[in-house]
């Protein structure tokens, strides 16, 4: 496999049945899951298409939200929580990246931090958000089967989407010196859904080498995070990623990006069926959610946000 697939969900969708007994619907279900089994080992990525999120919905908040980003700075600024990493902020270090974003998460309610205008912003703000919910219960199933852990496993373990949160970003265009967008990462959640524009920008690095995942019309980008890492015992990848800002003059990239969280008080250790059952040593050391999300975000105001400041999982992978 040398490029991020892409793969249709609707025999996933179409069918209220998890548990189908037609043939043809279970062969096509296995196909999927074998290649989405194959693009997380290998890249942590891959893309979906037919995931119950309407083009058109995902084409709308694109638009809305940059027309909310091209507002003057004094009225984004009303939509400021700092310091909390709710609503309006920036990031504008050469280190972590430009880009500046509006942040919301059902914990905190959607009262305050969506203006008013442009009109409809906030009503379909929700509606994607509740769509994308949707779509990862879905995309939460299906790792949950090419893991081939015990029926609904991740869902029992993880089932309060109140810690789940949605991004919207926009990347203005690089200078003639500087073009970072987000710095080299690795998302710390269970796993994320990127929707973007057909501008492009975001990478993703495999074997040293930085693969553009381009924009496709309707596609939403999955990528999973260090959660997902821990409990497979590395079977999963998380993805190192970043965003390259645009270099045509005149155009930014937008992007609307939703994180399947994980509630802080959860304990996250390689499960047994990745170690114990099949003779193999943990790579990790089991830790709270909220301790590892607190050190992150420590280091990050400590350090000036440099990529190779960041707490990463790394922190907590036991010896071999
Ligand atoms: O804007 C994007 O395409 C990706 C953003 C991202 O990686 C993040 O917010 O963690
Ligand atoms: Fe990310």
């Amino acid at each position: 496999m040398d490029r991020i697939p892409t793969v249709d969900l609707s025999p996933f969708l179409n069918c209220n049945e998890v548990d189908s007994d037609d043939d043809q619907l279970l062969a096509q279900r296995k196909k999927i899951k074998e290649v989405i089994n194959e693009a997380c080992s290998e890249f942590g990525f891959f893309q979906i298409l037919n995931h119950g999120v309407p083009t058109s919905l995902m084409r709308q908040t694109l638009d809305l939200s940059k027309t909310f980003f091209n507002y003057p700075d004094e009225e984004k600024l009303k939509c400021s929580r700092a310091p909390f990493a709710v609503g309006y902020n920036r990031q504008a270090s050469p280190h972590s990246g430009q880009n500046e974003y509006l942040l919301f998460s059902p914990r905190f309610g959607f009262d305050g931090i969506y203006p008013d205008t442009p009109a409809g912003f906030r009503e379909v703000s929700e509606e994607i958000f509740s769509h994308l919910t949707k779509t990862g219960l879905v995309v939460e199933r299906i790792l949950n089967e090419c893991l081939n852990l015990p029926p609904n496993f991740l869902h029992e373990y993880n089932p309060d989407r109140n810690h789940d949160a949605m991004i919207h970003r926009r990347y203005q265009p690089a200078t003639d010196t500087e073009n970072n967008g987000l710095y080299s990462h690795q998302d710390a959640n269970c796993f994320t859904f990127v929707v973007q524009d057909n501008v492009g920008g975001l990478e993703v690095l495999k074997d040293d080498i930085w693969i553009p995942v381009l924009p496709s019309e309707g596609c939403i980008i999955v990528n999973i995070g260090d959660v997902l890492q821990v409990l497979s015992n590395n079977r999963y990848k998380s993805a190192t990623h970043r965003v390259v800002r645009p270099t045509a003059a005149q155009q930014s990239r937008h992007s609307i990006i939703y994180f399947y969280g994980l509630e802080g008080d959860k304990w996250v250790e390689p499960l047994p069926q990745f170690t114990k059952t099949i003779d193999e040593k943990p790579k990790y050391k089991g830790f709270y959610y909220k301790d590892y999300t607190a050190l992150r975000m420590k280091n990050i105001q400590l350090q000036g946000s440099r990529s190779e400041d960041v707490i990463r999982i790394t922190h907590y992978a036991l010896p071999d």
